[in-house]
């Protein structure tokens, strides 16, 4: 796989650095997490392909196992409120220090610096301060976040693992790690960067919801089917709208210009009455073959079942059967491969990983009986 080889020390985080730790997984990194002490339960659910240390580091001796991980490690990757490393004394000057190959990947919200650098946040504040959150939303309705994905994922923890792929190949040249300050409100702004880029094409004029691609256009939205479900419109381009218009069973000389604003609403309710006489089974009867740009929308129980992700393999079942979307994008000779085990106990690898770095048994059982790390294989054999 791509990263095999790469060593990932990941502090424990909410979501974006779990699923930038998962990614590097999936292509093959080795990735450790490194979660809390005396915590029953762990809130990562991407820890695919993931092992676990417990160390307890409010205590110096924890921060010292922990810096000779990152010594023999390439990656460490944070994502804690900026001060909390340098406070336990794991900044990037003490960890590059030691490890001048060190990629040190910080993952927070507002960044390292300027005057929101402190402050608690989640996805909604830093997609708001991005400026993206102004234009999502149905018209006359007030601005709407598309659950957590844009600024915790995309912004978050993918533009995080491209930073730190980034660094890796640049230190194949240079010899040298660096230090990674990965905003996810800048990095869902970049992930925008369409947004700011094509407003000379006047594509975004007019308030929120009411342009082409934000739900204003009647050819790009969804639409409730007879059986309750909907399916998914994006005909946005003249051969394409007309395909529509004849899977719907419309003429088009009935109707008003494609690209006439004013008649949107009317033609909105056209095709609302047209998709509500057919299930999106008969839709997609109808449609599928065609370039009329119509899809089921699919629940995530459904997707697995779907001709076309079937047909590719887009979604797996591991042995949990949980279905799961299979890493993304595909490598043609070394492709990402999903770990399809559970994910690990909380403190289930700290033995085996403290081993392999090189900590003495004694060590190690010295380390367990004063609290300062937890191990937890009896659990995972059960
Ligand atoms: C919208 C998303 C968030 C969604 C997350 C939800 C999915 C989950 C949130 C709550 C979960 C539920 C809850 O936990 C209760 C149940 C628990 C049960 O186990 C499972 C079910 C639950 C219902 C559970 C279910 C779900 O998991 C939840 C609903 C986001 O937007 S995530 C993005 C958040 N932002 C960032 O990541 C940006 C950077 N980080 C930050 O700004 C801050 O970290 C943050 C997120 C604001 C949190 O601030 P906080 O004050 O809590 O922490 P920090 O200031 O960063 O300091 C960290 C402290 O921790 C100490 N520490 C770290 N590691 C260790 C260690 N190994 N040992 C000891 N101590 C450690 C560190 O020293 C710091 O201590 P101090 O505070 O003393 O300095």
């Amino acid at each position: 796989m791509a990263l095999t080889g790469v060593r990932v020390i990941e502090l424990a985080g909410l979501a974006p650095a779990p699923f930038c730790g998962m990614i590097l997984a999936d292509f093959g990194a080795r990735v450790i997490r490194v979660d809390r002490t005396k915590v029953s339960m762990t809130v990562d659910t991407q820890a695919r392909g993931k092992q676990s240390v417990a160390l307890n580091l409010k205590s110096p001796k924890a921060v010292a196992v922990l810096k000779r991980l990152c010594v023999q490690s390439d990656v460490v990757l944070e994502p804690y409120r900026k001060g909390v490393m340098e406070k336990m004394g794991l900044g990037p000057e003490d960890l590059l220090k030691d490890n001048p190959r060190l990629i040190y990947a910080r993952l927070t919200g507002y960044g390292q610096s300027g005057s929101y650098a402190k402050a608690a946040g989640h996805d909604i504040n830093y997609l708001a301060l991005s400026g993206l959150l102004s234009m999502l939303g149905r018209s006359s309705e007030k601005p709407y976040a598309p659950l957590n994905l844009v600024a915790d994922f995309a912004g978050g923890g993918l533009m995080c693992a491209f930073g730190i792929v980034l660094a890796l190949l640049e230190r194949s040249r240079s010899g040298q790690g660096q230090i990674i300050d990965a905003s996810m409100v800048e990095g869902a702004a970049y992930v925008g960067s369409f947004m700011w880029k094509s407003r000379s094409l006047g594509l975004w004029n007019r308030p929120r919801g009411e342009n082409m691609l934000d739900s204003g256009a009647p050819f790009y939205d969804t639409y409730r089917t007879s059986d309750g479900k909907y399916v998914a419109v994006g005909a946005i381009e003249p051969q394409f709208y007309e395909q529509l218009i004849l899977g719907l069973g419309l003429d088009d000389a009935d109707l008003p210009s494609q690209m006439s604003v004013s008649d949107w609403p009317q033609l909105r309710q056209t095709f609302t009455q047209v998709f509500a006489t057919k299930t999106q089974a008969e839709w997609g009867r109808i449609f599928d073959g065609t370039d009329a740009c119509v899809t089921p929308v699919l629940s995530l129980d459904e997707v697995l079942s779907h001709p076309h992700n079937q047909a590719r393999g887009s979604f797996f079942k591991d042995s949990q059967g949980e279905i799961s979307p299979r890493p993304a994008p595909v490598l043609s000779r070394s492709p990402a491969e999903a770990c399809r085990t559970r994910d690990p106990f909380i403190g289930e690898h700290t033995r085996t990983v403290l081993k392999e770095y090189g900590f003495e048994q004694a060590q190690i059982e010295q380390l367990l009986s004063d609290g300062i790390i937890e191990c937890n294989e009896a659990k995972a054999r059960l």
